[in-house]
């Protein structure tokens, strides 16, 4: 008897209503920094991210993530491995259990980080991001590895937010000015690769810009993360190991600033 789990279910189970869970270009990778090659084209064009201060608009929790939904007025990122510009459109994040180092969505040569932050962009090719969403250059995302260490100031005033939204679909309003690039490291070298949405539908339209260096945050901070609750088998309980395991990379070439 098939019955409809009320739980969605986890990555292993995907391929059977997403097909393209086995696709050919899907995400996340194990970046293996040795293959990826540096391309002098990247940094002759450097990656240009221009972000205003009063883009965020408010922190949903979404069941599965907390998100960050942003007017992508003025919010624009292009060059680097980007032939056009892409608008933000929002912003969230990957972790794993409490205390743990496992949690990120992409790894280093195997190595996992406690957290990745994902900022979500569309191709302004496209008349709306729904319409981007499912072509094979209609996103971009900016991963930002998260290492445990000393609080990030920048990201402070978001995860202090995660308290107001514990349940699916509370929404706060962002009142105050934020500009979502002090989320990103100082020093801008990223690998690249095309690949896929992390989570169903798992559409294989993302330009993927991996941050080389994490931004540390505090123990706390990442605990906050635990504010946000979701649905599990035994009931509802704190949001973690919300990562999707690398995928298979089918011979992908993976440039390098
Ligand atoms: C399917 C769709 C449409 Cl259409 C819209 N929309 O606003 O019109 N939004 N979404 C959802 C979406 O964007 N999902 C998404 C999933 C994973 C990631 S991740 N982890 O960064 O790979 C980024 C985004
Ligand atoms: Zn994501």
């Amino acid at each position: 008897l098939q019955v409809a789990s009320p739980v969605p279910q986890g990555p292993n189970k995907w391929h059977e209503q997403f097909p393209i869970a086995k696709g050919q270009r899907q995400s996340p990778i194990d970046i293996v920094t040795s293959n990826a090659k540096v391309d002098k084209a990247l940094s002759d064009n450097p990656l240009k991210v221009s972000y205003s201060n009063n883009c965020c608009q408010s922190v949903t929790n979404t069941g599965a993530s907390f998100q960050v939904v942003v007017d992508g007025a003025g919010t624009e990122i292009s060059g680097g491995p980007l032939d056009s510009t892409y608008k933000l459109v929002q912003f969230h994040a990957h972790w794993g259990p409490l205390g743990g180092d496992e949690g990120s969505e992409h790894t280093v040569d195997g190595v996992t980080y406690p957290a990745e932050l994902h900022l979500v962009h569309w191709n302004q090719k496209y008349k709306d991001v729904g319409e981007a969403v499912d072509k094979p250059d209609g996103l971009a995302v900016i991963g930002v590895f998260f290492s445990r260490g000393k609080e990030h100031a920048g990201f402070k005033p978001i995860s202090d937010l995660f308290a107001k939204v514990p349940r699916k679909a509370d929404k706060v309003d962002i009142s105050f000015n934020y500009d979502p690039a002090c989320l990103l490291p100082a020093r801008r070298d990223y690998w690249t690769y095309l690949g896929s949405l992390t989570t169903p539908p798992l559409f294989e339209s993302v330009t993927w810009i991996v941050m080389k260096d994490p931004v540390e945050v505090s123990a706390e901070q990442l605990a906050a993360l635990r504010n946000l609750l979701w649905e599990t088998p035994s009931g509802e309980g704190q949001m973690c190991n919300n990562y999707r395991p690398p995928q298979p990379l089918q011979g992908r070439l993976v440039r390098s600033t």
